[in-house]
């Protein structure tokens, strides 16, 4: 614009003409401009011009028609320009000796033809248009262009010709040189709109299919995030998917001092799990086992539980623990808020105790859970570079599931520091007696009654307990060791 302004100003006569068609010209061309960017400023404009701007900007079309008709006005602006030029000229005879007179105006005629390939770029060049609309326009320029030539410039062009040709030596006639400059202009600026189009079409596709491939390794990254957070817990996951420096056969351990261990197993599954035509070669009892692992999953996922992290399963056996996540530990070094987890882990055991006796309900079975919990040290860890696996270990871990293999259907049993703990949150205990456990030798232990204070109190030896044919089988699982303890309790 700037430097359409300078040279009108040192060009065109200043008539009223072209003072009134370079201002409309320069307005019109300006308000356009500021109504394309007003996207970008939105707080300062109206909130209509604002969606319109926006409209316009992000509609192929929009963008086409608003290039187009800032082409039509720059040419426009020429043409008049061009014809009130002509205006200043009165024909007299002019031949090689003509000089040129200063009082003369519009003394450049060629001025607009230049003035008219500027336009022509002025159309091609923005990538927007579509290449119709950059073929079209610009032909209809360069036909308009040498129409007016012919028509207003003719002897203008003939004068200027002569003033700076003056010893008359053979030469080209401007009318002729300039409309072949348009031609040519028109022509190679066509060629390189295609081009350039060819070339935004390709960058189009290009950028099209690198966000596809963005977005399909996102989801292919937050697939496998959410794999991680399955299989590991939440602390440990973080831990993997964060550290990013973390060498592929780094073990990952974790030593604890105060965490609760449970295990529950359902010990009559084994008798209802059988492979015949009936239950679809055992298919069915599987179909089984998966609803009840998954109510007790679902179990975790209350806000409540979100402490408890379980371990895995082994067979019929829910392994849980508590009191892993680090994030949990707390600085209050009361029994009670130390311990708090454990006794959350002894509520999710109830919780799994209802949660089976409503699937009882529902499908006419009487499974029981047989539980054992124990507190104390551990180290977890995960464990193999395919299929990593969280795990537990220590003598806390190993007690829990004696805890769990020498209780009763229907019971949790628990060792006795276990049961002094859980004292302290108003759970109340009977004395099962002494149970032998492999390398720890006698062990006082104890199942869990009720808890007291509650509106309803759970008797957990109330519950149903398994038959005594189950007992028998309870009683051949356990081991050599654990059997002499098992059945001295039951007589
Ligand atoms: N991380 C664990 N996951 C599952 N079970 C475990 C885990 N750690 C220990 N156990 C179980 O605890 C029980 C007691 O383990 P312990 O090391 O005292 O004896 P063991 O000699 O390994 O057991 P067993 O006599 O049954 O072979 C075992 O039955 C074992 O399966």
């Amino acid at each position: 614009m700037v430097i359409i302004s300078i040279a009108q100003l040192i060009v065109l006569p200043r008539d009223s003409l072209s003072i009134i068609s370079f201002a409309v010209t320069m307005a019109v061309l300006i308000a356009l401009t500021l109504f394309a960017v007003i996207e970008q400023v939105p707080k300062y404009f109206l909130e209509g011009l604002v969606t319109a701007s926006k409209r316009m900007n992000h509609s192929l079309l929009g963008r086409c028609i608003f290039a187009s008709v800032c082409t039509v006005i720059l040419a426009t602006g020429n043409i008049v320009d061009t014809i009130g030029c002509s205006q200043h000229y009165h024909v007299h005879e002019v031949n090689c000796t003509t000089e040129l007179n200063m009082t003369d105006e519009c003394l450049y005629p060629s001025y607009f033809s230049h003035m008219t390939v500027m336009v022509l770029i002025a159309s091609v060049v923005p990538i927007q248009p579509l290449f119709v609309a950059k073929v079209i326009l610009p032909t209809i320029i360069v036909l308009v262009g040498i129409l007016v030539n012919v028509t207003f410039l003719w002897d203008l062009l003939v004068r200027e010709d002569v003033v700076s040709h003056r010893h008359c030596s053979s030469y080209t006639p401007a009318i002729f040189a300039l409309s072949s400059t348009m031609i040519l202009a028109h022509s190679g600026l066509i060629l390189l709109a295609r081009v350039m189009e060819v070339g935004s079409r390709v960058l189009f596709l290009w950028k099209n299919e690198a966000e596809e491939q963005r977005e399909r390794a996102c989801d292919i990254r937050r697939k496998n995030e959410a794999l991680v957070h399955n299989i590991l817990p939440p602390h440990v996951a973080v831990h993997f998917l964060g550290n990013k420096k973390r060498q592929h056969e780094e073990l990952y351990s974790q030593s604890y001092s105060e965490i609760g261990v449970l295990f529950a197993s359902m010990p009559n599954f084994s008798d209802f799990y059988s492979e015949e035509s009936v239950n679809n070669q055992g298919l069915e009892c599987l179909r089984f086992l998966n609803e009840v692992i998954s109510d007790f999953d679902a179990l975790l996922e209350l806000k409540k539980f979100q402490d408890i992290i379980k371990i895995k399963t082994i067979g019929s056996t829910y392994m849980a623990a508590s009191g892993l996540n680090p994030q949990t530990v707390t600085k209050d070094d009361s029994i009670k808020s130390r311990w708090l987890h454990l006794s959350l882990l002894v509520e999710f055991a109830f919780e799994m105790r209802k949660a089976l006796q409503s699937i009882n309900e529902q499908s006419f079975n009487h499974f029981v859970l047989k539980m054992g919990v124990n507190h104390g040290p551990i180290t977890a860890g995960v464990i193999g570079a395919r299929k990593p696996h969280y795990d537990i270990w220590g003598n806390t871990v190993n007690v829990a599931s004696r805890m769990e293999s020498t209780g009763k259907a229907g019971c949790i049993q628990v060792t006795e520091e276990t049961s002094e703990i859980l004292k302290h949150f108003g759970y109340q205990f009977e004395q099962r007696g002494l149970v032998a456990v492999k390398g720890k030798g006698q062990l006082m232990t104890y199942y869990l009654v009720s808890k007291a204070g509650d509106g309803h109190q759970q008797h957990v030896i109330s519950e149903p307990s398994a038959p005594s044919a189950e007992l028998a089988n309870i009683a051949e699982e356990a081991e050599p060791s654990d059997q002499s303890a098992l059945l001295s309790d039951e007589l």
